[in-house]
């Protein structure tokens, strides 16, 4: 059913933040979305000018209309102005209680403007007590505990510990102010955090990514998903966002996200039918950056050992491949489609043959989530057409030339995966990775829907083979597994496949 979800909070004419923000990302998320204005606010990307804030008596007015007509599955708290209205929410809430309550404790703007009464934060810290999740940035915690703005994460952490255990709140912790590549949230509750690790977009384009943040919350969790996978799901769907702010060339100042990306890479017709499928695998993707493995390999934490077991299933993994993308080439129909595959089959076998040469020494068994996945591009390429197979054959490429892209950022001269690193952020393997996608949909451009339907499913179901063959070498080693030379070797290390 479609979750009915309640924005009470200021107005932002540009579109970027406050209720214009979070309507956008109810429907853009699948809710149906409602608003009641706390506060008229004649602000810009570049600041706040003037703010006009209706009678109390007005507020409870809106409220009652909505709560009286409609049921209500969330309703996201933004800007609240002063202590009347805060007092006025709390009554109101405790009268309706809506299933799920999430509060963004909007103090400050961006641009450095105040949108809380200084008087009106003891206010905001007694509504804590009235919600589900609150989800402060760095100065609005510090705010809440009472303490000095946090500058590391653990202290952050702390902190949020503290107003968790305060205010019986679950606290989404947002590292947008801290420095550095990363930008990790957390889920905090009084005994338990669940991190969330983000990578931080170069972009000016931040003006209402805490109001989008927590309206999307809200809409996960109220179709019932828990606040951990709603911050992994509304991660990835805002990081895109940000990502894609910029193109929207929306005013000077701090520009606004592009709450609609989605639905904008969804093709009218077929054109660009793999960047739909990237986005359709957001989740999948961010569970992938997640894991631990992933996250070790990136900060050079991993044991060489997991590594090794890595390698081992990859060189694996990599012949078999190789065998289908053969195939992709000996059913495609364009003379530089045949040779693109050719080429990377050839280059599969070569990475292969390194792999065990270097790294792996005696031959390994194929392990469940690589027989699994290989499983699935067997049955693919017996089974369908040549569209469906290039379809299963395209996360290996473009994740990897992703998470190289990412992962890469943290690269530096003593990181003990540094070849790994510059493997997959190698602009040829990324150009690579381009002309598949560019193959793959000119096979869906040339497919029916029903071929289409079945290339969609080619797709997902290699992405999550993937994430599988990722948490496979997550758990600690095995005593027998042989260690590696990480960071010792000359051979390139991994899944290179390009078509050169
Ligand atoms: N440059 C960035 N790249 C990626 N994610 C970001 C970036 N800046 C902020 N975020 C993410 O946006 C969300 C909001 O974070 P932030 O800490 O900036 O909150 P905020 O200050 O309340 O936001 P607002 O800009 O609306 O005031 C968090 O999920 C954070 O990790
Ligand atoms: C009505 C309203 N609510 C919230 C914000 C905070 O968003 P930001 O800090 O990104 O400016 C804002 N600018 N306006």
């Amino acid at each position: 059913m479609t979750p009915r979800v309640l924005s009470v909070a200021g107005t932002d004419p540009t579109g970027g933040a406050g209720i214009q923000a979070d309507l956008k990302t109810i429907g853009a998320l699948g809710g149906y979305a409602m608003a009641v204005v706390t506060a008229l606010v004649a602000q810009n990307t570049r600041g706040v000018r003037s703010v006009h804030v209706p009678p109390v008596s007005f507020l409870t007015e809106q409220l009652e209309a909505v709560s009286d007509d409609v049921e209500i599955d969330a309703v996201k708290l933004g800007m609240l102005h002063s202590t009347p209205l805060i007092d006025a929410v709390a009554t109101w809430l405790d009268r309706v209680r809506p299933p799920v309550v999430v509060l963004d404790p909007v103090m400050v703007a961006t641009s450095g403007d105040r949108l809380l009464d200084e008087e009106a934060e003891a206010a905001i810290r007694r509504l804590c007590h009235h919600v589900d999740l609150v989800t402060p940035n760095l100065p609005e915690l510090a705010v809440l505990t009472e303490r000095a703005p946090a500058t590391t994460w653990d202290d952050a952490v702390g902190q949020a510990t503290d107003l968790a255990t305060a205010s019986g709140a679950t606290v989404l912790l947002k590292g947008g102010h801290l420095a550095g590549a990363a930008c990790d949230d957390a889920i905090v509750t009084a005994d338990a955090i669940h991190s969330v690790p983000g990578r931080r977009v170069r972009s000016t384009s931040t003006h209402g990514t805490g109001c989008t943040l927590s309206s999307a919350m809200a809409t996960l969790a109220a179709s019932g998903t828990p606040w951990p996978e709603a911050l992994h799901r509304a991660k990835a769907w805002l990081t895109e966002a940000i990502d894609h702010g910029a193109a929207l060339r929306v005013g000077q100042g701090n520009g606004p996200v592009d709450h609609f990306h989605a639905l904008r890479a969804q093709p009218s017709g077929t054109t660009g039918w793999s960047t739909w499928m990237w986005e359709e695998s957001a989740d999948v993707r961010a569970r992938v950056e997640a894991c631990d493995f992933v996250r070790r390999l990136g900060d050079g934490s991993l044991e060489p050992e997991r590594f090794a077991r890595y390698l081992a299933q990859d060189a694996l993994y990599l012949g078999e491949y190789a065998r289908w993308l053969v195939r992709a080439g000996s059913l495609a129909t364009g003379a530089d489609e045949r040779l693109f595959w050719t080429r990377a089959a050839a280059s599969a076998l070569s990475e292969e043959e390194r792999l065990h040469r270097h790294w792996v020494g005696e031959p390994a068994e194929p392990g469940p989530a690589t027989r699994a996945y290989l499983d699935h591009l067997r049955a693919t390429a017996h089974g369908g057409g040549h569209g469906e197979l290039v379809a299963a054959l395209l996360p290996c490429y473009w994740l990897y030339a992703d998470l190289g892209a990412r992962l890469v950022l943290g690269d530096h001269p003593a990181h003990p995966y540094t070849q790994w690193l510059r493997l997959y952020a190698d602009p040829t393997f990324a150009a690579a990775a381009r002309t598949a996608r560019d193959l793959v949909d000119r096979a869906a451009d040339a497919a029916t829907p029903a071929e289409r339907a079945r290339m969609r499913s080619a797709f997902a179901r290699s992405m999550v083979c993937e994430l599988a063959f990722f948490e496979a070498a997550g758990p600690p080693p095995l005593s027998d597994a042989r260690p590696a030379a990480a960071g010792s070797s000359s051979a390139s290390p991994g899944r290179r496949v390009a078509g050169r």
